[in-house]
């Protein structure tokens, strides 16, 4: 419309997702994150806290999300660490709607997914996991313990053909999509269901005080 002011877009940044359940956080995460970041030149990594993974339906030991989340927001204080809700407000819980979403919102962004190789062991029960892999390049994570299962795969399988030296890492905005990426940091065998066995009442700590 002639004279309607144009809003100012956004500045483009290069940004690692991370999806989660962060039940709860952990210095797992933060380590993957950190290294994540440097090792593929982002400007910053998100933290999108799942209001229930799809696959994790009924799990009896999931904290409320409220907790979830606070727990992200502390693991990430001081760090180039973002925690987003957006999957609780735009109700998606598929990384492929979740994705969408992101996409429209932030058109001029650049995404690169981030998952540990626990994630990739299991990714072809996603919902159309293929078409995740075609939106956006994959970071994988080695995990211990997790690789063996993460490189025998299925989806691994399919995606083989996409895979993409280390060494390249921070080139990802340019790969043709499939892409995956292993990257091998110190292992860290920091995991939330180690922490949820040590101390089920964990989400206490960030339970809104309502007093
Ligand atoms: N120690 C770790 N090393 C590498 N990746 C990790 C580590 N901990 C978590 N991740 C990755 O972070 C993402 C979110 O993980 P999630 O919130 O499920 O934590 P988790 O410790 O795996 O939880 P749980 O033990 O409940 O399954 C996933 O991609 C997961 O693979
Ligand atoms: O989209 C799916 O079908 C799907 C199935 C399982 C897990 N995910 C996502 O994978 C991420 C890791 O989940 P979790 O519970 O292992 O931390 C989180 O963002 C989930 O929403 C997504």
């Amino acid at each position: 419309m002639a004279g309607a002011r144009q809003r100012p877009e956004a500045p483009l940044k290069r940004v690692g997702l991370m999806g989660g359940s962060f039940n709860p956080a952990h210095r797992g995460h933060r380590r993957v994150a950190l290294q994540a970041h440097r090792a593929l030149g982002l400007d910053e990594v998100w933290w999108l806290v799942s209001p229930g993974n799809p696959l994790k339906d009924g799990a009896g030991d999931m904290a409320p999300y409220a907790a979830r989340v606070a727990s992200a927001r502390w693991m990430a204080r001081h760090a180039p660490i973002r925690v987003s809700t957006i999957e609780a407000e735009q109700g998606t819980r598929y990384t492929v709607d979740t994705l969408a979403a992101l996409r429209r919102r932030h058109p001029r962004h650049r995404f690169v997914w981030i998952m540990g190789a626990d994630n990739l062991a299991g990714f072809d029960r996603w919902k159309a996991w293929r078409r995740i892999a075609r939106m956006v390049p994959i970071a994988v994570i080695a995990r211990p313990g997790y690789e063996g299962a993460a490189l025998a795969s299925p989806a691994m399988g399919w995606l083989r053909r996409g895979v993409r030296p280390a060494g390249q890492a921070k080139r990802w905005d340019q790969w043709s999509l499939p892409a995956l990426v292993l990257l091998r940091f110190r292992p860290d065998p920091m995991s939330a269901t180690a922490i949820r066995r040590a101390d089920p009442a964990w989400h206490r700590r960030f339970d809104e005080d309502d007093s």
